[in-house]
Parts: structure tokens; sequence; C-alpha cells
């Protein structure tokens, strides 16, 4: 068994889309990134990555790439499967959490663990997505921006 932790923040900005776990969230902003700037996916990512020893996703998808300009980042998750996939490795399980002072996303966290669990190929059981907000503190609070953390145990393929 392996243990990875992932970290990731974007900024809260006016005519963006607000994409969080894949999902399409109605929102007066959205979240700024090279990507779709998805800072659940991008935590689930480097907590997976991490669990590799294989660096972070600014390391595979580097911003520089035009390839990855507004690239939907369930399909960088893909490409993450596909390396843990010739690694030998599959998903135990992965536990994240969402700091968002707004908007309520408690609604949209099934839809969310669905699109995870779709792509990396393993349960629903395996995917819990929580949300919290910051009680008004700090970048989040003030709704600057969102924030997200992950942690992720996985397993080799053959023990
Ligand atoms: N953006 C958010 C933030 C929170 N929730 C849900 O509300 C609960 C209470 O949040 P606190 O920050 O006051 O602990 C939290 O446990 C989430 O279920 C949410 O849906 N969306
Ligand atoms: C995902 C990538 C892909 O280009 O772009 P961003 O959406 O800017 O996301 P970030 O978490 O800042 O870093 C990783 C990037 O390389």
């Amino acid at each position: 068994m392996r243990i990875g932790f992932g970290f990731d923040v974007h900024e809260l900005v006016d005519k963006r889309n607000l994409i969080i776990g894949g999902v399409d969230i109605p929102h007066e902003k959205g979240l700024l990134g090279h990507s779709d700037a998805d800072v659940l996916i991008h935590a689930i990512m480097d907590s997976i990555l991490g669990a590799m020893a294989l660096g972070d996703i600014g390391y595979h998808f580097p911003d520089t790439d035009q390839q990855y300009k507004d690239i939907s980042s369930l399909i960088l998750l893909e490409k993450v499967k596909d390396t843990m996939d010739s690694n030998g490795f599959k998903i135990g399980n992965i536990d994240a959490t969402v700091a968002a002072q707004s908007p309520k996303l408690a609604p949209f966290i099934l839809e969310m663990r669905k699109n995870i669990s779709r792509v990396l190929e393993c349960s629903l059981g395996d995917i819990n997505i929580k949300a919290t907000t910051t009680e008004k503190l700090g970048f989040v609070g003030r709704k600057e921006g969102i924030s997200s953390y992950s942690v992720c145990m996985l397993k080799a393929v053959n023990s």
C-alpha cells in the first residue's frame, strides 16, 4: 500500500465557469487556471502521483503547454489513471475536502464522486468528497478562491 497527499488552490474570477469534480456548478464566478482549474481533481491527481513518487501535475502537464489550455481536468485524470496502470497500481481509496465559502457544494457531491470513480475505474465507495467553509476566514472565507485537499491509498495490482 502507498499513501499520497495533494493540495491545490485556484482564484475565483468573473467570466469563468465553476468546474469542481467535473461538475459545472452554477455560480457568479469560476476558477482561474490554464486548464479548467478543477481544484478538486488537481488535488486528487497530486495525491495519486504523490503515492507513486512521480512528482506533481505541474511536472506532468506544464502550464506552458498549449495542449492543456482550458482542458477538462477529467481528461488529465484519465492520463494519471494510465500512469497508475502502467506502474501497476490501483485505487485503494481517496478522501478529499473542498474548502469553499460558497456556493453550497453538497447537492453536487454525488455527481463528483461518480465522475471520479468512472475515470479511475473504482467503486463509488472508494471515493469520498467533503465540503467545508472556512467560517468566512482567510482567502477562502473572503471568496477570493477555493482550495482542495486529498489523500489516497494505492494498492499494487498484483498484491
Ligand atoms: N461550500 C460548502 C461548504 C460546506 N458545505 C456543507 O455544509 C456543512 C457545514 O459547513 P461548515 O463549514 O460550517 O462546517 C459541511 O459539512 C458541508 O456538508 C457545502 O455543502 N458546501
Ligand atoms: C493543471 C495545469 C495544466 O497545465 O494548469 P492549471 O489549471 O493552471 O492548474 P495548476 O494547479 O495551477 O497547475 C497544474 C497545471 O500545469
